[in-house]
Order: C-alpha cells, then sequence, then structure tokens
C-alpha cells in the first residue's frame, strides 16, 4: 500500500477555519471553505484584492498581522499559506502539537490534511489526490472527469435521491428497493438529462418504479 491517506469528506459548515497568509493560494483554498459553509479567520499582513473586498464584506475575520503563535487555537481545521516555509513549519507545529487539522501549501510532508483537485456536481463530489507528488496530474484528471461528470449529475442524484425516498415509504424490503434503483442507474434516464430531455427521464423512471420496464 503506496499511500498513507485516509480519503474522507469532511463537514466543516459552520466551523472556524483558520488560513495563515492572504495570497494567491489562500484565496483559491478559502473559496473552496467558503462554499462549504465554513467560517473563516485570516492572519495575514496582506490580503488579496478579492479577499480583501471579503474581508470589507464582513464575509471573513481578518487580523491584520503576521502569525503569532497561539493564532490557531480553536480552529477545527487551519491552512498554513504564507509564502515562508519557515512561518508555515512553526504554524504546522503548533496544530500538530494538539492533533488537530492542518494543511499546508508547502507540501504533504508535515501537514495532516491535503486538498484534493475536485469535480463538484452538487451531492456528487469526486476528489483526486496524488498524495502530493504531482498537484498537476490531480488537476488534469479533473479537467479529463468533468467531461465525463456532466452537469446532468446534479439533477440525476437529485432526482434519484427522491425516488430513493419516495421507495422507502413504499417498499419494506431493501433487496427490491436496490433493484428499482439500480434498473434507473441503468436506463437511458442519465443520457436523456445530459441532452437536455428531462421529461422522457422523468417518464422512464416512472414507469420503472410502477414495474413496467426500462424502455
Ligand atoms: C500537497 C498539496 C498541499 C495542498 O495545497 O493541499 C500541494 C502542494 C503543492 N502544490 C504546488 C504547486 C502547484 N499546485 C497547483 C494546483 C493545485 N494544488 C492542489 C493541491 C495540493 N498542492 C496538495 C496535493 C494534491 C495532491 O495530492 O495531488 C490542488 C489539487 C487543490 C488546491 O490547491 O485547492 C490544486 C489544483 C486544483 C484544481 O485546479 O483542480 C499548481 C497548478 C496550478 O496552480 O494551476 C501548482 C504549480 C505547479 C507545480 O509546482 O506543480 C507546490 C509547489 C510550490 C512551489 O514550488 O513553490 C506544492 C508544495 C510541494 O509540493 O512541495
Ligand atoms: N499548495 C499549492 O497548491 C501551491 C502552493 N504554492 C506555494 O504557496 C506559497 C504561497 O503562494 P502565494 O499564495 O501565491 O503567495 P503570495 O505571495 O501571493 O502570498 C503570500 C501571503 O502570505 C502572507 N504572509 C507572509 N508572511 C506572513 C506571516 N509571517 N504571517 C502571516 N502571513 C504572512 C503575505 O502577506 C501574503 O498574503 C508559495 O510559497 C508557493 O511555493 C504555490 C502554488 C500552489
Amino acid at each position: 500500500m503506496d499511500s498513507r491517506y485516509f480519503a474522507a469528506f469532511l463537514d466543516i459548515a459552520g466551523r472556524l477555519c483558520t488560513v495563515i497568509g492572504g495570497g494567491q493560494v489562500a484565496e483559491r483554498k478559502i473559496k473552496t471553505l467558503l462554499a462549504c459553509g465554513a467560517r473563516i479567520r485570516i492572519v495575514s499582513p496582506g490580503l488579496t484584492p478579492e479577499l480583501g473586498r471579503l474581508a470589507a464584506e464582513g464575509a471573513i475575520e481578518h487580523i491584520a498581522r503576521p502569525y503569532e503563535p497561539g493564532d490557531t487555537e480553536g480552529a477545527f481545521l487551519t491552512i498554513a499559506a504564507t509564502d515562508s516555509r519557515e512561518v508555515n513549519r512553526l504554524v504546522v507545529e503548533e496544530v500538530n502539537k494538539e492533533g488537530r487539522l492542518v494543511n499546508s501549501v508547502h507540501g504533504a510532508a508535515e501537514a495532516n490534511l491535503i486538498f484534493p483537485a475536485v469535480v463538484d456536481r452538487g451531492p456528487l463530489q469526486v476528489a483526486i489526490s496524488t498524495s502530493g507528488t504531482g498537484p498537476v496530474v490531480a488537476k488534469a484528471i479533473r479537467e479529463d472527469l468533468e467531461e465525463y461528470f456532466g452537469e446532468e449529475f446534479e439533477v440525476y442524484l437529485h432526482k434519484l435521491s427522491s425516488v430513493r425516498e419516495h421507495l422507502k415509504q413504499t417498499i419494506d424490503e431493501e433487496k427490491m428497493r436496490a433493484e428499482v434503483l439500480l434498473a434507473i442507474v441503468q436506463s437511458r434516464v442519465r443520457e436523456l438529462l445530459r441532452s437536455g430531455n428531462e421529461a422522457e427521464a422523468d417518464r422512464i423512471i416512472r414507469s420503472i418504479i410502477e414495474g413496467q420496464g426500462n424502455s
């Protein structure tokens, strides 16, 4: 086994994420965290214009000075994102002492969490990591997979989720529910949604639920 990483998905909604450094890389990571509902605190003398705007709007908290020991206190997740390897190392060391989550823009070696490249289709999240060996490869794979996992996956999964809820109410036997769901997955529903034919997709879903095959 080559990887020492455990792949998981974190619920960070409402949780404090402290970012040390406010440059381009911090900005990219903060946008991802904000989209997941995190509370952001940045400790950094400088900010990118976009981060400055977010701070001025009150969407993120900004402490305008260099990192000081203790800054990571209370954070669920800390990101060491300065352009100084030494400062990032100190940040990682502080968080590691307490066994909390920490990411460093200077590599996977010391930190305990890495940011993957992500295909984001609503409930479908496809995360790609090369365990830090080649972030550009992760990015290229993400771009390839975005072709396969088109935007239709968002509505597709929402539909499957409603069907699943409906089946839980109407069919007691788990095996039977799984068969219906599998029949939908193996039908042309996704293809139809991809080509914008939602009415026909819905018709097929209904006919499968009613046990009339998967034409
Ligand atoms: C370990 C990790 C830690 C972490 O940041 O979490 C890390 C580390 C480093 N990245 C570096 C460089 C670049 N990183 C990117 C891009 C991304 N990097 C991301 C993640 C990760 N980068 C984690 C491992 C991910 C994995 O396991 O594969 C992505 C996937 C997600 C994200 O950042 O949100 C995002 C693509 C998002 C997308 O588009 O989908 C680009 C390309 C670009 O920017 O276009 C370059 C320039 C090319 C190059 O140098 O390779 C350097 C050298 C810095 C230097 O030399 O100074 C280090 C430090 C080192 O390796 O020592
Ligand atoms: N992990 C990744 O995906 C990538 C990592 N990198 C690495 O990330 C580092 C940062 O890159 P950028 O964001 O482009 O740099 P940048 O120069 O845009 O930003 C650096 C930020 O750190 C802040 N800073 C500096 N000293 C600080 C201190 N003592 N305390 C708090 N904040 C401090 C600055 O005010 C600035 O906001 C680079 O050194 C680069 O090697 C670069 C590309 C991708």
